[in-house]
């Protein structure tokens, strides 16, 4: 079984979502910043190579948040919460269209890839708690 892991990177009661760009199935359509665990890896260390590659910031992942999506027979999408080590960076999104911090209340108002609507509860209750 393939992993990819998905970052609630969390700020001040905000989670960083970004829209997709590619491919033209996903396109516009919103996700966490993440991607498929690489063989021998740590899902915590995706997390934060994943963060670097895709916004240029440097995160450390703490609790799983929600269960286990399955995006195909051999593949599962898992979240975790994340922090920025460094408060003030930047995020840019690299090959993404747009990047967002929602609120709890703001989560249901972008178009998210289908696993992650099915984990915005948790997501909201996560939020809510932080
Ligand atoms: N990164 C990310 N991928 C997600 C989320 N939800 C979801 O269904 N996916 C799906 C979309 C893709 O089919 C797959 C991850 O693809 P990706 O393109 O981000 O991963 P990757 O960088 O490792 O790319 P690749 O090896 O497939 O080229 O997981 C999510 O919240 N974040």
């Amino acid at each position: 079984m393939r992993v990819v892991v998905g970052a609630a990177v969390l700020r001040d009661g905000t989670v960083l979502a970004q829209q997709r760009a590619y491919p033209a199935k996903h396109a516009g359509l919103w996700e966490l910043p993440g991607g498929r665990v690489e063989p021998g890896e740590s899902d915590v260390d995706a997390v934060r190579r994943e963060c670097l590659e895709e916004l240029g910031v440097r995160v450390t992942a703490g609790e799983r948040v929600g269960r286990e999506v399955s995006l195909a027979v051999d593949l599962v999408l898992r979240i975790y919460l994340a922090t920025l080590d460094d408060p003030d960076a930047v995020p840019h999104p690299h090959d993404h269209q747009a990047l967002r911090w929602l609120t709890a209340a703001e989560l249901s108002t972008v178009d998210w890839l289908p696993a992650d609507r099915e984990l915005l509860p948790a997501l909201r209750a996560a939020l809510q708690r932080a």
